[in-house]
């Protein structure tokens, strides 16, 4: 039918109200999405970085520092920087020479777009594409493997779950270590303690990479650099918890160590990008990975991680 010949009675008919739909917006930096019951997150290319990830209320979850930067001119501090192919730095040969925590975290992905789900259960779902041949040239001689990392962020209304895809494309194997580096938002860290690493060994960064044995939940009251290997199955939530009440719980995938991380007042002091000063006291790092050792994968292979971070 000709859209002119339709009764005009038609469009002056009263429908039910439209339902509100996700929205999602991107820029030449950040790819921003909403969910119609109000959470949101926000990505910035570098580094596929997640900034921010807001409740229904509009409450941040995440902490980014005051002096995070954002213009691509290092990776952003907070939010949840992804750490491949190295986890801080190693002698181990082929990733030597990399920077501290990789690459990904400071190369510009590509947004490759959006799913959406609508309805009682609305959810997004944005993917990030990072391959070899579009990360740095420096970085391509340094480790010169072929490889595809597809990242996605979906966002539920009580859920962030970051997945992260790694296809070896080339003829040699590679080896890898990979993180999800959360910065989680907290009141006062002194009130936190984190549940679910009861009886994990770990790996103590500020006492000399010492092997330990966690007893109980762990709390804070210093600087606190720590390489655990938990005890309970990835599928059993770390949970992080203020005040005695649950904040958020961590279910891993494919990711065997947990490292939790503050740096105190001394460190925050010395570490450039962090600001305010005293923002230790608003942040806690639970940050699961696999780093203990290395993993192979093979031509033609792909091995599949990821968080899911839930709200109470
Ligand atoms: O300063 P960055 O390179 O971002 O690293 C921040 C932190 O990441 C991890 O949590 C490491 O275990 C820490 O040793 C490191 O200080």
């Amino acid at each position: 039918m000709n859209r002119a010949n339709k009764p005009s009675t038609l469009s002056a008919t009263p429908g039910p109200e439209p339902q509100a739909q996700v929205t999602v917006s991107s820029d030449n930096s950040r790819v921003s999405a909403q969910l119609p019951t109000g959470e949101s997150i926000d990505v910035l290319l570098h580094g596929a970085t997640v900034l921010s990830w807001k409740d229904a209320a509009g409450d941040e979850k995440l902490w980014l520092s005051d002096a995070a930067k954002l213009d691509g001119s290092g990776p952003a501090r907070g939010g949840i920087p992804l750490v491949f192919p190295v986890f801080g730095t190693s002698d181990h040969p082929p990733v030597a020479k990399l920077p501290q925590h990789g690459f990904a975290r400071n190369s510009r992905w590509e947004f490759l777009g959006k799913s959406t789900s609508e309805g009682a259960t609305s959810g997004v779902k944005l993917d990030f594409g990072l391959s070899s041949d579009n990360v740095d040239e420096t970085i391509q001689a340094l480790w010169p493997y072929k490889y595809t990392l597809l990242y996605s962020v979906t966002l539920e209304p009580k859920n962030l779950v970051t997945t992260l895809v790694i296809s070896n494309d080339g003829e040699t194997s590679f080896e890898f270590q990979t993180l999800l580096h959360t910065y989680f938002k907290v009141n006062n860290i002194e009130d936190v303690q984190v549940t679910g690493l009861e009886d994990a060994s770990y790996i103590d960064k500020v006492d000399g990479l010492k092997t330990k044995a966690q007893s109980g939940a762990v709390t804070f009251s210093g600087e606190t650099d720590r390489i655990y290997t938990p005890a309970i199955p990835p599928s059993e939530p770390l949970v992080i918890t203020e005040a005695g009440k649950p904040k958020f719980s961590i279910v891993r995938q494919n990711l065997e160590n947990a490292v939790v991380f503050n740096p105190w007042v001394e460190k925050a002091k010395a570490t450039a990008d962090l600001e305010p000063k005293d923002a230790w006291k608003n942040l806690v790092c639970v940050e699961p990975g696999t780093v203990g050792g290395w993993h192979q994968l093979d031509k033609g292979d792909t091995f599949e991680v990821a968080q899911t971070i839930s709200l109470p």
